[in-house]
């Protein structure tokens, strides 16, 4: 019974230095600026240093000096030093006994060496418990004390109460701990920093591929084919309404992208016949970005809605109206009052904005400080109801505004159709596919094979025929 007691308990009387004294090897730009944040935070520092006569810069009032001396004084030991120093904190080893290291290093690839730099220490010291943390607060951070970036650091050991300990002070810094676990997560810790948007990478890339195609494609069709064949300059519409054609057809192929892999997942699913087997890595690739590539979606349908209030006050509109209707005057002949404009007009514009309406909701419930509000069942309805509702809208809106223009009614030749036709392409392969998901006897079996049905026992089978009601 003790001996259970004494490893549930955490035992913090051998760690008396809690705002009292905190260890820094290093006395580089992190240390010092790690120093300072401690001492103004009401800890007392000492320094290990290989010269300790000779440091300068070091916040006043500190102790300096050399690393056995400075650590014999402490139990947490910050590391502020880089990796491949390391290798001289061996013959500390007896000092270093039972004693708490923080190593704060980062690398400067991504999985620069085969195991972590916290593995690595671990494995020269096995009788420090090592404690990762602090690398995702930079030198400068610390020191302006304006932390512009996160304030999270990141907090793994293999030793729960060091960890905790290394927690506590991180609290005490002012910053936020967030437990990462085992040491087995300092790879993912250290290579945390050296990331730039990993998951913005593939949206930015089909963003950028697809804005490019149709921007190209709208001015081969729009431009150079109205300069070769009807021979007037219309160049003037490079700056206006093609990217008010591109912003909206991108804006529709991405909202379309982000429910596309659901549609294959579900047919995978359904033809092999079990949810226990991975999809391939693409698949996986894509649905884990599926949110960035919906808040691109977003700003491109925003950039489209201010691009369409402009229109009245363009010039070459406005010329266009008064003209027509000095010739109307001129020849003395009013146009008749089309009632299947009217309702055209009202129609794509009804759909766009109720469209728009839905794509900003969609976007808001994404938000984590709105998406913590809602349980699963009320997010996924939000993301997966109301984002298929979104996309019909702006699928009808892009249709009916371009339906006279369609396919065969094109104006151009049938190999070069308007752009807007390939931009209902995926969204209509997924509306047709979702439709046809949805039909009562294919719904059933996917919900079947997601309650995993091929595991379960007769019995088990049976409740869950009765519990059907209930399922999702
Ligand atoms: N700078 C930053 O913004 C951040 C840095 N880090 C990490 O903090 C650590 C220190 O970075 P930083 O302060 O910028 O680096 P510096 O190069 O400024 O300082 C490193 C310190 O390590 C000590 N040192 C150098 N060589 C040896 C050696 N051969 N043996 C023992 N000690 C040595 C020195 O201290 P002395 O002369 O006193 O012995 C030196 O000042 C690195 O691992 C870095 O990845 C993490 C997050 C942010
Ligand atoms: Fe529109």
């Amino acid at each position: 019974m003790e001996k259970l007691n004494s490893n549930l308990i955490p035992l913090r009387t051998d760690f008396t230095e809690k705002k009292d004294r905190i260890c820094i090897f290093g006395t580089g730009d992190f240390g010092r600026s790690l120093g300072l944040k401690m001492l103004q935070s009401g800890y007392s520092v000492i320094y290990g240093s290989r010269n300790p006569n000779a440091v300068s810069m070091v916040p006043k009032g500190v102790e300096v000096l050399n690393h056995a001396e400075a650590a014999q004084k402490c139990s947490v030991i910050f590391l502020a030093m880089h990796r491949n120093h390391y290798s001289f904190l061996a013959e500390l080893s007896d000092v270093l006994q039972g004693k708490i290291l923080v190593d704060v290093s980062n690398n400067l690839k991504i999985n620069q060496y085969p195991e972590s730099n916290a593995e690595y220490l671990a494995s020269i010291l096995p009788g420090a418990k090592v404690v990762k943390a602090f690398n995702t607060v930079s030198a400068w951070a610390l020191q302006s004390g304006t932390l512009d970036a996160s304030r999270q650091v990141f907090v793994c050991s293999n030793d729960n109460i060091a960890k905790h300990f290394v927690m506590d002070i991180v609290r005490g810094t002012g910053l936020t701990p967030q437990d990462r676990g085992s040491l087995l997560a300092a790879r993912d810790v250290e290579n945390y920093p050296l990331q730039l948007f990993p998951m913005w990478r593939l949206p930015m890339y089909i963003c950028a591929g697809l804005t490019v195609f149709v921007f190209l494609y709208c001015v081969m069709t729009m431009v150079v084919y109205t300069a070769i064949y009807e021979k007037k300059d219309v160049s003037y519409y490079i700056l206006v309404t093609i990217p008010n054609k591109v912003f909206p057809i991108v804006s529709l192929m991405l909202l379309a992208l982000v429910y596309l892999p659901g549609v294959f997942a579900a047919i995978i699913q359904l033809h092999r016949g079990t949810k226990y087997s991975r999809f391939p890595n693409f698949l996986d690739q894509w649905m884990l970005c599926r949110k960035q590539l919906g808040l691109v979606a977003l700003a491109y349908a925003f950039l489209h809605a201010i691009y369409t209030l402009v229109i009245p006050i363009r010039y070459s509109v406005s010329f266009r109206r008064n003209n027509g209707i000095i010739e109307q005057i001129k020849s003395n002949n009013t146009r008749p009052f089309l009632y299947s404009s009217t309702w055209r007009s009202d129609t794509y514009l009804a759909f766009g904005i109720l469209g728009f309406f839905f794509y900003i909701l969609l976007g808001i419930t994404s938000l984590p400080s709105v998406s913590n509000t809602v349980n699963w069942r009320e997010f996924r309805f939000v993301q997966s109801k109301l984002g298929y509702l979104t996309l019909l809208l702006c699928t009808a809106h892009a249709m009916v505004y371009g339906w006279d223009r369609f396919l065969i009614f094109s104006r151009f030749k049938w190999y070069l159709p308007p752009a807007y036709t390939l931009a209902l392409i995926i969204p209509c392969i997924v509306l047709i596919f979702k439709f046809i998901l949805i039909t009562p006897c294919i719904d059933q079996r996917i919900t079947q094979i997601r309650q995993g049905w091929e595991r379960m026992s007769k019995t088990q089978k049976d409740t869950h025929l009765q519990n059907d009601n209930l399922a999702i």
